[in-house]
């Protein structure tokens, strides 16, 4: 495999929270949760040029200073970790919703991670990897560990499980909800009983947090209120995209293309093995 190859575009996939249910509140302030990762094959796109001068350097779209992004957090910390004396300049293709509960950053400081750790010939194993992005975010985990999984703890305890693979409309409400302030919201759901996934499995699904949500941003109550006219309907995470399974493309697009001129969505097709471990996959294959 040649250095332009590995230079990318490396993809960065979205997830969907299938389900999410809160057990308890632990003594550092995060929450214990129950969820089910699901990917979907809507992704950002990243590029990687190694350089010999040790800068960090990212070139992207967003409005916020490249010091905040968690690609640099990512590419920083594995640089410290691993002691590596390379830079490395970072393209990011912005392509997902921010602040729509499906892992957009989360996702990308993940597939740095990845792709670092072989650019840099880092050596770490995903649990190591899976550690080290666990710094950084609750959602890193699973984006490193790259198959579907039912999670508990804040996220990083993970169990490979195979949803079926369908196709969703995803609705994305023109808010940004901040994580943080679903999880310090008085009246959020804090004491779900704990099942096992035999349980969870067979039973209804739903998101502890998304009562919480759609009453203070009543953009989602909205999208929700939508969609459910069409399909049973749920938030993905914290918030603010909903989503809605189908078994057809045609279907997903029929409701899709229905949709009030004010809601934005897409729709795209769930896979439980990640998009980045599929490519990841293809390049140990030809090495
Ligand atoms: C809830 C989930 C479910 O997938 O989804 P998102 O909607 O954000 O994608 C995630 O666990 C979010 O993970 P992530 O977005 O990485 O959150 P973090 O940066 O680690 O946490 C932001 C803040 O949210 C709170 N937090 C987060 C996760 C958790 N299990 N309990 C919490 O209480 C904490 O206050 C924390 O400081
Ligand atoms: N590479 C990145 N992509 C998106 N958001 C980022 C990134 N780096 C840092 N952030 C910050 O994280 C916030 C939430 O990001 P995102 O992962 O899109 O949302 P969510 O956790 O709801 O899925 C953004 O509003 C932004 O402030």
């Amino acid at each position: 495999m040649t250095q332009a190859t590995l230079s990318g575009p490396w993809l960065a996939p979205a997830k969907l929270n299938l389900f999410l249910y809160v057990t308890g509140r632990r003594a550092d302030g995060y929450h214990d949760l129950q969820t089910l990762f699901q990917f979907i094959d809507c992704c950002d796109q990243l590029y990687f040029a190694l350089n010999p001068t040790g800068a960090i350097r990212l070139n992207s779209d967003l409005d916020f200073p490249a010091e905040d992004n968690l690609v640099v957090k990512a590419a920083r910390l594995l640089q410290q970790h691993c002691d590596i004396k390379q830079g490395v300049s970072i393209t990011l293709d912005k392509r997902l919703p921010m602040g729509g509960g499906i892992g957009g950053g989360s996702s990308n400081a993940a597939t740095t991670l990845l792709v670092l750790n072989q650019l840099w010939q880092c050596q770490l194993n995903l649990e190591q990897l899976a550690a080290l992005g666990l710094q950084l975010g609750a959602d890193l985990p699973i984006f490193i560990h790259g198959h579907s999984a039912f999670a508990e703890g804040v996220g990083e305890q993970l169990q490979n499980v195979d949803p079926e693979e369908k196709w969703y409309l995803v609705l994305h409400p023109d808010v940004h909800v901040s994580t943080p302030s679903v999880f310090q919201h008085p009246k959020l759901p804090r004491n779900t009983p704990k099942r096992s996934w035999n349980e969870l499995k067979s039973s209804d699904w739903h998101n502890d947090c998304q009562e919480i949500v759609a009453k203070v941003y009543p953009e989602v109550a909205q999208a929700l209120g939508w969609l459910l006219e069409y399909a049973p309907s749920r938030m993905t995470g914290t918030g603010s995209c909903v989503f809605a399974a189908f078994d057809t493309e045609r279907e997903a697009l029929a409701v899709l293309n229905k949709r009030p001129k004010n809601l934005t969505g897409f729709v795209c097709k769930s896979c439980n093995q990640s998009p980045l471990h599929q490519q990841l996959n293809q390049i140990k294959n030809i090495q």
